[in-house]
C-alpha cells in the first residue's frame, strides 16, 4: 500500500526515471522519453519535475504551474507526470530513487538523462551510488557527444557500459551497467525557451 499519491506500477515493470527541472518541458523531453521507452525496452517512463535542482542558485518556476505544463505537452499513455520528489521530500537524485526503490521494491526502475547530465554528474551528491543502485540510460543531446564520452562518470564505469546495439537488455541488467545511445537529435532546451521570453 502506497504511502503517497504515487504512480501505481506492477511487479516486474520497468520504468525509466526521467529527473530534470522542466521548467519549461519541450519537445526534447518527449522526444527522449519515446525513445527511452522503445531503446530500453521500458513499460512506462516517469517524468520527476523536481521541487528544485540543488545546483542550481534560482528556483524554478512554481511547480505547479510546471507540472499543469507538462501534462498539457503530453498525452502518452506510458509516459507518467509526477511530482514525487516533493511527495517524498527529497532534493538529492540519490535520495529520491532509494525511496522510491525501497517503495517500490518489485519495479525495475532505469535512471535516464540526456548527455548533458552524464557530463556533470559527478558533481553530484553520492554520484557512484546512483550507479550502483539502478542502470542508467543516457540520451544523445545536441553537442554534448563529446564532452559526456570523456566525462569522468564515462571513465568511472567504463567496464560496466554496454553497447548501444544491447541497449533493450539495459532495464533487464543489475546495476551498475549504463548505455549511451544516439538518436535523431532534438536541439530544444528549457533555458531558450526562457531565454526568448516564452515561458513566465
Ligand atoms: N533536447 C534534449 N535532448 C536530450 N536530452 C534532453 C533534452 N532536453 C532535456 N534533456 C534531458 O532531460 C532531462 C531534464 O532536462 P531539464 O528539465 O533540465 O531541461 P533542459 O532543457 O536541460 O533545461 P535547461 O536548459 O534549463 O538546463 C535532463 O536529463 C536533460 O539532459
Ligand atoms: O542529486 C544531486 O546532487 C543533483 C544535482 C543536480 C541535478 N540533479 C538532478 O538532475 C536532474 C536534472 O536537473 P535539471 O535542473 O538540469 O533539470 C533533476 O532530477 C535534478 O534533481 C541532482
Amino acid at each position: 500500500m502506497l504511502r503517497f499519491n504515487l504512480p501505481k506500477s506492477n511487479a516486474g515493470r520497468r520504468v525509466g526515471l526521467l529527473g530534470g527541472s522542466f521548467d519549461p518541458a519541450h519537445e526534447g523531453h518527449v522526444r527522449i522519453s519515446e525513445q527511452a521507452l522503445k531503446r530500453f525496452d521500458l513499460d512506462q517512463v516517469w517524468w520527476l519535475v523536481s521541487p528544485a535542482n540543488p545546483l542550481k542558485p534560482q528556483g524554478p518556476a512554481p511547480l505547479d504551474k510546471r507540472v499543469a505544463h507538462a501534462k498539457r505537452l503530453i498525452d502518452h499513455p506510458r509516459i507518467v507526470i509526477t511530482d514525487v520528489e516533493t511527495q517524498l521530500d527529497t532534493r538529492f537524485t540519490f535520495d529520491s530513487l532509494r525511496a522510491l526503490r525501497d517503495i517500490y521494491s518489485t519495479t525495475r526502475f532505469t535512471w535516464l538523462m540526456g548527455a548533458d547530465n552524464l557530463a556533470q554528474i559527478h558533481q553530484w551528491r553520492d554520484w557512484q551510488d546512483i550507479f550502483q543502485l539502478m542502470p542508467v540510460g543516457v540520451l544523445a543531446r545536441p553537442g554534448q557527444g563529446l564532452a559526456a564520452q570523456c566525462a569522468p562518470a564515462a571513465r568511472r564505469f567504463a567496464s560496466a557500459r554496454l553497447a548501444a546495439r544491447d541497449s533493450r537488455l539495459l532495464s533487464h541488467c543489475t546495476a551498475p551497467a549504463w548505455c549511451f545511445v544516439d538518436m535523431p537529435q532534438n536541439p530544444a532546451s528549457s533555458s531558450a525557451i526562457r531565454n526568448r521570453g516564452g515561458w513566465g
